[in-house]
């Protein structure tokens, strides 16, 4: 195709597949399409072309690839591509990630990372992470316990567990709540309407690729994330509303995400009145959906990882008996003194980029990319999940080796784009300083108080490592594992 038409004149287009009629490379997208790009990359090379029903579309997969569009072009790609299940309660109107790039979006993302996922304010939040985890931690020895008394096997569904905790830190960060409490009848049902909402997020809608088919919503995506989506905000809109109708907010409990919201009056930049309580329900849902899965979908990774290889698992927990010790529990400022365990959190995102595409770009105006031409209104999917196992950037890629980060200065904040799990660019994630601590002191918790063994039937070499498509990708098979407690010589 290098060479041949797109749009209106005769210009140097990025090379790809041909495409059928109509449907173009629909179907060269495979069940998992981050892997079956990847093996298109070493036909047609880093910078592919598709054309997925009439959506114009272009991959990136390669480091100097990802470089040459953040540091050159971000400008020209920061819009989002969006999809049809977002228009639904006009969520895009008032969404962070898949928000149109413009004055309301520049004001929500300078909110966001001046004020709500500053150093200060995650630092401040420090006990919610440890309650939460905490939590955790007791849940997984509850539900083993009732397991190994019911069955043979005590084994727990891990990610489960993760997922809860996750979501429970979103939920006390924005709305100081503790959303999976028993009694709470209204977090139960959010919990519930939101993996419904996450689900139809995740799924490839035709209707996307072929507009036309639009208003027959052929697999019923758009009807049930309306009625999901609804209901969510519903729930949310209770919260506001209690909030708003406190008369004054206690002065002595620390301001959460949703307060910053409601007292938020313009910047004098792009945006000089409140935010509309539509859009304020909208940020808050938004954060549940990109901070919970994301973040427990890269600690089981780790887990998986770890269990595939003792020797890894056992320098973890090496460090951690020499830095912590045996009778206290891990701490957040214990981690900077944790390499080998920071390594691991490297090592899993290079490995396992939970987001595997990012989130769809779009061009803003016609662009020369690389000697390519690349027209207004193309979609644009950085491969961060090929380029994470891309031999020109990686040596021995297909190895899961934490000690390559122990003397190496890259990490995954947008600078070093063979590494690039978050993003680069304008709309970087918001959330990395947050996913970061989240992450860091669950594994060492899990670890720290736990030590694990594969349920019945599974081996380090067996494990199965099959990937499951959705908002991030999952392992299919859920981790089962066995956690017994680590002896303390004190009660803690
Ligand atoms: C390990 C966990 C996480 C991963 C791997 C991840 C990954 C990503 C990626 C790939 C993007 C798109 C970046 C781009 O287009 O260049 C993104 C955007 C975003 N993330 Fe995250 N994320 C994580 C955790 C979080 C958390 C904890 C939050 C907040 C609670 C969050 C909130 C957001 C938001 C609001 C955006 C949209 C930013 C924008 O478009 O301006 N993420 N994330």
């Amino acid at each position: 195709l290098n060479g041949k038409k797109w749009g209106n004149g005769t210009k140097n287009l990025p090379p790809g597949p041909p495409g059928w009629p109509l449907v173009g490379n629909i179907f060269d997208l495979g069940t998992v399409p981050h892997q079956t790009l990847q093996e298109l990359k070493l036909k047609y090379g880093p910078v592919l072309r598709l054309r997925l029903g009439s959506m114009e579309t272009i991959v990136i997969q390669s480091a100097k690839a990802a470089a040459e569009l953040f540091k050159n072009h971000d400008a020209s790609f920061c819009d989002r591509k969006y999809h049809d299940v977002f228009t639904s309660h006009n969520y895009i109107d008032g969404s962070l990630a898949v928000g149109q790039f413009g004055p309301y979006w520049r004001t929500l993302r300078r909110l966001c990372s001046m004020e709500m996922m500053t150093n200060k304010r995650i630092n401040e939040t420090v006990s919610i992470r440890r309650k939460c985890i905490d939590q955790m931690i007791r849940s997984i020895e509850d539900d083993a316990a009732a397991a190994s008394a019911g069955r043979e096997s005590a084994a727990v569904n891990l990610p489960h567990h993760l997922f809860i905790m996750a979501f429970n830190v979103v939920g006390n960060l924005m709305l100081s709540r503790d959303l999976l409490d028993s009694q709470s009848k209204e977090g139960c049902e959010f919990f519930a309407a939101m993996g419904n909402v996450a689900v139809w997020a995740g799924k490839p809608n035709v209707a996307d690729f072929l507009p036309f088919l639009k208003w027959l919503d052929p697999q019923g995506l758009k009807k049930n994330m309306l009625k999901d989506l609804g209901r969510a905000m519903e729930i949310i809109e209770g919260f506001v509303k209690e909030r708003i109708n406190e008369h004054k907010r206690n002065e002595e409990k620390a301001k959460d995400f949703l307060d910053t919201l409601l007292e938020f009056e313009g910047d004098g930049k792009d945006w000089n009145e409140k935010i509309p309580y539509e859009k304020i329900i909208i940020i808050i849902l938004e954060m549940f959906l990109a901070g919970s899965e994301t973040t427990s979908t890269v600690s089981e990774w780790a887990m998986v990882e770890l269990l595939r290889k003792p020797e890894a698992m056992r320098k973890v927990k090496q460090e951690l008996d020499e830095v912590v010790g045996v009778n206290r529990n891990v701490e957040e400022s214990d981690i900077k003194k944790l390499p080998y365990l920071q390594a691991v959190l490297k090592e899993t995102l290079r490995f396992h980029s939970p987001i595997p595409l990012l989130l769809p770009r779009n061009t803003i105006h016609d662009t020369d990319f690389m000697g390519y031409h690349i027209p207004k209104d193309t979609q644009v999917l950085v491969n961060a999940w090929a380029i994470g196992r891309d031999p020109d950037s990686w040596e021995d890629p297909l190895a899961f080796k934490p000690e390559r980060f122990l003397d190496s200065s890259i990490d995954y904040k947008g600078q070093n784009f063979e590494l690039i799990p978050f993003g680069s660019g304008r709309r970087i994630c918001v959330g990395i300083l947050l996913a970061q601590r989240v992450v860091l002191l669950a594994l060492a918790s899990l670890i720290h108080c736990f030590d694990w063994k594969l349920d019945m039937g599974s081996t380090p070499e067996t494990l199965d490592m099959r990937e499951r498509i959705g908002i991030s990708v999952r392992k299919l098979v859920p981790l089962n594992v066995i956690p017994k407690r680590r002896p303390r010589t004190m009660a803690t």
